[in-house]
This record gives structure tokens, C-alpha cells and sequence, in this order.
């Protein structure tokens, strides 16, 4: 039964196919070892050319670790395998990369695995994962919220088989019985999974004696999650180009459906930050993309997303420092806080047509020999005489009116003479010193973008 169930996975998934050289994952448990068990005795049938075995010794549980990596290499040397090891320190990695210690135990234990496979020419590495253990995974995930939760793992992913994908637990330790095979005992339970342990020895029993083919339900309701979720993966990779720049334009992702949406989002906001937003986060950036208006949500200690008026960026939290800068005409001024330089010129020929685009050239009647200006970003109480008006606004209101977005608000220079802001640079001149027909010589100011 047990060898009927682990070829059907083989066939059903097309996980093994002739010529393949195959690496398991091999703890020295129960379920590498049975794993491995299988593979080599049907290795002439399945057509596979290669079986070797890698271990990757945690370091978790001192010399317990080194013992398992000793029954590893004897298993091997009995069977006439070749076995690859590595040791390492997965406690200080855990700690290094902030990560829980099964996290860092599986990534450091996942590249160790990806690292041989390349090098030693193996195209697949097969592990141990079982019905019982895709059952207890959903179950996990369900309980915790996890995204990708509920459809659980599947029988392969890029080049990773898990060749016994049909059989529980219970199979496998009566066929490791049966066959006389030996195994460490698995305390791969580093894992404190206290969780775990919960689901497998109170949930599970509970949930049998409602259901008593709960794994056999569980795993077609897997297999029809998983189809739906290669349907919406390739759907993500039709509209990944909307998601490679910085800033995402919000008419360029309006036709983006929301299910794949918040996929792209989950990956780009990781892309941009090394974290993976939860689910509860990614249902509020979806809320406020669908509301009008300028708005933030804080994603971590240090980034926040903002989706302005036509944009989502994400921006690095930080208090924006006040800076101000002396300008004379015939001075060329660097702001480096807006990367932009302003150029200041005396001209006495009047060009109204050039003069129409306040955004990059403003001029003012100002009569005085060598006046100085200011540049400088907003303080508080800061007000504008819009052109053409004869009352001042908050230029808070101005800037609300501009569409200016709240992040880059205390950005924009602003230019100031004589405690009267001339010029929202970049954006809208005041209605101050007015270049009219009878102007006789004016002072410009006129933006270069480095
Ligand atoms: N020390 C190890 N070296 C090599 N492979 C291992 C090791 N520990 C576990 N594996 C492989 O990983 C499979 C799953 O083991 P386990 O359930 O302990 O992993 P996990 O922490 O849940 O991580 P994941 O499920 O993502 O692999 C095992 O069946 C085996 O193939």
C-alpha cells in the first residue's frame, strides 16, 4: 500500500522522470530515511540515475546534532551513498537576521540544499514532507491567518519533489516498521512548535472523529486550492511589469483585478522593504487605494506606503530637517534636499510667453540694488498671496489645492523675500512684485533639475 501510494504521487505529479539525479533532504529521520528507502528501491524503475543524500547539521542540540550527522554518513556509507554535510550555527544566523530559529533553520538548510544541487549537477532535491504534515500546515496556517494557509504545500515547487505527498505519518512509521528500517528519533522538534504539537495530538484525533478520511478530504481540497492558485500566479505574471518601477501609477493598475493585486503588492512592498506585509496590512492598503485623497499606512518601524493623489511609493520614515539657503542674483544655489539647483538672474527683456510657466521660471519687479532671497522648506504659519488675489491663504491650503502630496510637503523649496513667499518652487509664484508692461528690469529665478 504503502509503495502503491508513493509511485502514485510519482505518476500523478510527474515528480520523478528518467535520468533524473536526485538529492534527498536527509535528516536521518523517520521520513527522509523511508523516503530514501523507497527511492533506492525503486531507483531502476523510475529510470533514476543519480540518488545521493545532503545534510545540514543545525547545530541546534549540541552533540545530539553531531550524533545525527554521524547516523547520517553511516546510513549513507551502509546504503553506498554519497552524502554531502554542512555545519552550521543556526542560532547566531537566526539572531543575525532577526528571524525565528525554524525560519533561519529552514532557509540556511534550503540554500545548503540549492547550493549542492547546482553544483554537484542534481535537477531535483526530494524531502520527506507527508499527507500529515500538508494536513497539520493548513490547519497552522488556517489558525494563524497566514496568507499562503489553508492550501498548504504542494507535491512540488521549482526543482523540490516531496515524493510522499500521500502518506501519513501512520503509513510511514509501519512501512519503516515492516521493513526493519532505521531512523534517528526525530526531534526535529527544535521547532518549540508547541502549536503544532496541539493541532497533531488534540486537533487532528478531533477533527477524525467527525471526519475519519480527514487527511483524504484535506488533500483534494489542497489539490483544488493549489489549481486556483497556479490560475491567479499566472495572472500576477501578466501584469508583473506594472510593478518593477519605484512609484506605481495609480491609472496603470486601475484594471488590475484585486485578487491579483494584493499579490503584486505583497511582493513589491517585500522587494522594497525585506518584509513580507501581513494579511491584516494588505487589506488596509487595499481599503485606502480605493478611497480619494492622499493616504499612509505605516508598513514597519522604518517604512510607510503612501498613496498620494496618482501614486503609491513607499518612503522611509524620517523627520524632515528644516534647511534655508541665501540667493543674490547671478548665484546658482544646490538644494540638496529636493536635488534641485536655482538659478538667479537680473533680465531686462520681458518674455510674458516664457514667463507663463511658473513651474520652472518666475521673475519679480523688485527694484532694489542686489537684494538677498531666501530658500528655505515650509514652517508653520506660513502663508500665500496666490497671484491675481488680494487676500493671503494658509500655503498648507495652497499646497492641499496643488495636489501636493503630504510626503514631499516639507520637501519643496519655497522661495522668500522679505518675509513674503515669492514662489512655491517647482509649482506656483505669488502674486508679489508683479512683472508688469512698464517694468524696467526684472529679477528671475529659474529651476535646473540635476
Ligand atoms: N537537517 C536536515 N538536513 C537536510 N534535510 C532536512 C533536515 N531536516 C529536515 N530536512 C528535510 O526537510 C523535510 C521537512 O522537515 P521538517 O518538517 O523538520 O522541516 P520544516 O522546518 O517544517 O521546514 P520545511 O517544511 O519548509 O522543509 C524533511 O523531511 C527532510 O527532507
Amino acid at each position: 500500500m504503502v509503495e502503491k501510494k508513493f509511485l502514485k504521487a510519482i505518476k500523478d505529479f510527474n515528480l520523478v522522470e528518467s535520468k533524473d539525479r536526485i538529492l534527498v533532504a536527509f535528516s536521518g529521520g523517520i521520513d527522509s530515511t523511508v523516503l530514501t528507502a523507497l527511492l533506492l528501491k525503486f531507483q531502476k524503475y523510475l529510470k533514476i540515475e543519480k540518488i545521493a543524500l545532503a545534510h545540514l547539521n543545525h547545530s541546534l542540540r549540541g552533540a545530539e546534532s553531531d550524533l545525527d550527522e554521524e547516523f547520517c554518513k553511516s546510513f549513507a556509507e551502509e546504503k553506498g551513498l554519497k552524502i554531502y554535510t554542512k555545519k552550521e550555527d543556526v542560532k547566531k544566523y537566526a539572531k543575525e537576521h532577526s528571524m525565528s530559529i525554524e525560519e533561519a533553520a529552514r532557509t540556511v538548510r534550503y540554500s545548503f540544499l540549492q547550493e549542492i544541487a547546482l553544483r554537484e549537477e542534481f535537477n531535483k532535491i526530494a524531502t520527506g514532507h507527508h499527507l500529515s504534515d500538508l494536513i497539520e500546515t493548513m490547519i497552522l496556517w488556517f489558525i494563524q491567518g497566514n496568507k499562503k494557509g489553508i492550501k498548504g504545500f504542494k507535491p512540488y515547487e521549482k526543482n523540490v519533489i516531496r515524493p510522499l505527498f500521500y502518506l501519513t505519518k501512520e503509513e510511514i512509521r509501519q512501512y519503516a516498521e515492516k521493513k526493519d528500517i532505521k531512523y534517528t528519533v526525530d526531534r526535529t522538534n527544535f521547532k518549540t512548535d508547541i502549536l503544532r504539537n496541539k493541532i497533531r495530538h488534540d486537533i487532528i484525533p478531533l477533527l477524525r472523529q467527525i471526519n475519519p478520511s480527514i487527511e483524504k478530504s484535506m488533500l483534494i481540497e489542497s489539490l483544488f486550492l493549489q489549481i486556483d492558485e497556479d490560475f491567479i500566479e499566472k495572472e500576477v505574471e501578466k501584469f508583473s511589469q506594472k510593478f518593477l518601477k519605484d512609484r506605481i501609477t495609480l491609472t496603470d493598475i486601475a484594471d488590475v483585478p484585486e485578487a491579483v493585486l494584493y499579490r503584486m503588492l505583497t511582493i513589491w512592498i517585500y522587494k522594497k522593504t525585506g518584509i513580507y506585509p501581513s494579511y491584516r496590512k494588505i487589506w488596509e492598503i487595499l481599503k485606502i487605494l480605493k478611497k480619494s485623497g492622499e493616504k499612509s499606512i505605516s508598513l514597519s518601524r522604518d517604512y510607510q506606503l503612501i498613496k498620494s493623489y496618482s501614486q503609491i511609493i513607499i518612503k522611509k520614515k524620517e523627520k524632515s530637517k528644516k534647511y534655508s539657503y541665501k540667493i543674490k542674483t547671478g548665484d546658482e544655489v544646490y538644494i540638496k534636499e529636493a536635488g534641485v539647483i536655482i538659478k538667479s538672474y537680473i533680465s531686462k527683456s520681458i518674455n510674458m510667453g516664457k514667463l507663463k510657466d511658473e513651474r520652472k521660471i518666475v521673475c519679480f519687479d523688485i527694484g532694489e540694488e542686489n537684494p538677498e532671497f531666501v530658500i528655505r522648506n515650509r514652517k508653520a504659519g506660513d502663508r500665500f498671496l496666490p497671484f491675481g488675489q488680494k487676500s493671503e491663504k494658509k500655503l498648507k491650503d495652497i499646497m492641499i489645492e496643488l495636489k501636493i502630496p503630504k510626503y514631499m510637503r516639507d520637501t519643496i523649496p519655497i522661495l522668500e523675500f522679505r518675509n513674503k513667499i515669492l514662489w512655491v518652487v517647482g509649482y506656483k509664484r505669488s502674486g508679489h512684485y508683479p512683472v508688469t508692461e512698464q517694468t524696467k528690469k526684472m529679477i528671475c529665478f529659474e529651476i535646473k533639475e540635476v
